[in-house]
């Protein structure tokens, strides 16, 4: 499991000011030759993002990073915020979000991305301007990790997040995702990552200290000095840095650096006896510790869109967690997504699976808890069980780690994120590289052109022909909902529609037809503003508020026209419908419509 230091030598075309003071960089004029070694989450000076102009932002953001697509322009976005179409009293007759639907207008319907994309938001990416370049790249959902910032910036990152939202037409949702028990390092007195070298002594102390002195670490698990032994191996971050326990002190634990690289503040931790991973009364900490459910307060108070649980052991606590939500959000407008990150999580995986909205393949802790080389084969078995089970999976963690530093990825790792979308995975996570990493937006940039073309791939391939469909659960309402969603989008791959609407009160119906990952998109058309936002993580479905009536043939005419005089829709297209809103009496159907 043993990671060897990364080192890559590069000469990249960077705009002046943009990673001035990585260590080990010449510059050369406007080519830098940068020779960084780099190991663990993120070597990168904090101070280095500060003094990235506007314009370098926008040439990141502007320039093809693998050529593939075209790009929306900020034009197209704003000339479609500004033609809502609006009712007599000033609402929206319908809203879709503006980027979407100028990908659509410029790039047509059949290539439409269909694998959502979710940034973690960090020092890199938190002013409005930054996240408004963010959303117009194609951020579906904005992650914050509670294990860092404050209230205040946290507070300021979701209200800036709802403010582009309604002023500017954008429809990202938020997810917010929790510290939850795990073991982990303190700050270093604000330093942005310290070197530990081979051979030096640490301290990993449980005292409370204001400042750190120097080789000394705070643990903020209290039972660590009596668990810990000596001769027991200390990972950070699954084992980027490695020590090795000679001496218990009180409350310190005097340690020696057997594998060097860069301490993050709050890195994780976790430890080892004779090559075991050491689980003894830290597994009796709770899933959710107090401090989490204080967040989940602030989170349910903010109208959060989604909650991701870290270090889910058994579906209990899922339960708990919804049944508190329900409680407190009456509507229910919040989806509970566990985390998939601990051995734990993978004894009790269908029990989890089955009672949360969703779930997220946290590989970085995974790749902790059980070995490297299993992660694989875990990851796909998760993405295909989550799609039996009809629930949306995000595959997260290190997809693009090296643009932390550098504007391109590597070839592995474009390997790696292109295999995520042929898993049909429903969303793609960046966390360090858009949380506090040089090039945010070209990150995203690469998520977005790689998943395009490998989606292009499956369709020009037919992979949608191989792709088994398992059968749904017993309940006969389900069984009739999940046949005729399937049926609809084999018609629909078969006729070679433009795209499948489905009117769905709480997108029940959308998201069994995303499970089906038909050929054409999915225009979800849904009455609430906290549904359509949700639909924003699964695969293929392009979410639309719009206020709807029972009657399906008023719904289709409303929606045809407007529509039309939005420009997305022209007449002589055709589409399959299916709905889930007529009462149960009413006898469900799939129309095949060609637009008037
Ligand atoms: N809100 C934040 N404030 C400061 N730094 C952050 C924030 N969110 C993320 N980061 C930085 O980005 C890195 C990667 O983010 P993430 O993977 O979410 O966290 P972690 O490394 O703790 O698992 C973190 O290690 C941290 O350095
Ligand atoms: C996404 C993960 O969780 P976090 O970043 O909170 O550690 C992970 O471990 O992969
Ligand atoms: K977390
Ligand atoms: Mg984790």
């Amino acid at each position: 499991m043993a990671q060897g230091a990364m080192m890559r030598v590069q000469q990249a075309c960077v705009p002046a000011g943009v990673h001035g003071e990585l260590a080990g960089m010449a510059s050369t004029g406007a080519t830098r030759v940068a020779s960084v070694s780099f190991r663990g989450k993120g070597a990168v000076s904090l101070s280095t993002l500060k003094c990235r102009s506007a314009r370098v932002r926008r040439v990141a953001a502007t320039s093809a990073v693998l050529g593939l697509e075209k790009e929306v322009s900020e034009e197209a976005v704003a000339s479609n915020a500004a033609a809502k179409v609006e009712d007599v009293q000033g609402v929206p007759a319908m809203e879709v979000d503006a980027v979407t639907e100028a990908e659509l207008k410029e790039n047509g319907f059949r290539s439409t991305r269909r694998t959502k994309l979710i940034c973690t938001i960090g020092p890199a990416t938190c002013a409005p301007e930054q996240l408004e370049a963010l959303a117009m790249g194609g951020m579906n959902v904005a992650r914050i990790n509670m294990c860092h910032g404050t209230r205040e910036w946290h507070t300021q990152v979701i209200r800036s997040i709802r403010n582009l939202n309604s002023e500017k037409g954008y429809s990202v949702a938020i997810m917010m995702d929790t510290e939850g028990s795990e073991i982990h390092m303190g700050d270093f007195n604000g330093a942005p990552s310290v070197k530990a070298e081979d051979g030096e002594e640490w301290n990993f102390t449980v005292r409370k200290l204001e400042t750190v002195p120097e080789r000394t670490t705070v643990v903020n698990y209290d039972g660590f000095t009596e668990d810990v032994r000596v001769g027991d191996e200390l990972l950070v971050d699954g084992g980027m840095v490695r020590f090795e326990v000679i001496e218990k002190i009180g409350p310190d634990v005097k340690c020696i650096c057997t594998d060097p690289g860069l301490l993050l503040p709050r890195a994780n931790l976790t430890f080892w006896r004779e090559g075991r991973l050491v689980r003894e009364r830290n597994a009796m900490l709770p899933t959710i510790s107090s401090k989490d459910w204080i967040d989940i307060d602030f989170g349910i108070a903010e109208g959060v869109d989604f909650i991701a649980i870290s270090f889910v052991r058994t579906a209990e606590v899922v339960k708990h967690l919804k049944s508190y939500i329900r409680a407190r959000a009456p509507n229910g407008s919040i989806g509970v997504f566990a985390k998939i990150e601990s051995s734990d999580s993978l004894k009790n995986l269908e029990e989890i699976i089955r009672v949360s909205d969703g779930a997220m393949v946290a590989r970085g802790d995974l790749g902790a808890q059980i070995p490297l080389e299993q992660v694989p084969s875990v990851q796909q078995g998760i993405v295909n069980l989550c799609r039996e089970l009809n629930k949306p999976v995000i595959v997260a963690s290190q997809l693009l780690e090296s643009m932390i530093e550098y504007p391109t990825p590597t070839r592995a790792e474009v390997a790696d994120v292109s295999e995520a979308v042929r898993q049909r995975a429903d969303a793609l996570m960046l966390s360090g590289e858009s949380a506090m990493g040089l090039f945010p937006e070209k990150a995203l940039s690469v998520l977005r052109t790689v998943s395009l073309r490998m989606e292009s791939w499956c369709r020009e391939n037919k992979q949608h022909a191989s792709d088994r469909l398992p059968e749904l659960s017993s309940v006969l309402q389900d069984r009739i909902s999940e046949n005729i969603c399937n049926a609809a989008s084999q018609m629909a791959n078969k006729l070679g529609v433009d795209a499948i609407f489905v009117y769905t009160r709480r997108g029940y119906m959308a998201s069994l037809l995303s499970r089906s990952r038909p050929d054409c998109p999915i225009f979800a058309f849904t009455d609430t503003k906290s549904v359509r936002q949700r639909l924003n993580l699964q695969w293929g479905l392009i979410p639309f508020r719009l206020d709807f009536s029972g009657d399906m043939e008023s719904n289709l005419r409303r929606t045809f026209a407007l529509l039309k005089a939005r420009g997305m829709m022209k007449s002589g297209d055709l589409i399959v419908a299916v709905s889930d809103i007529s009462s149960a009496d009413l006898l469900q159907s799939i129309q095949v419509r060609r637009i008037p």
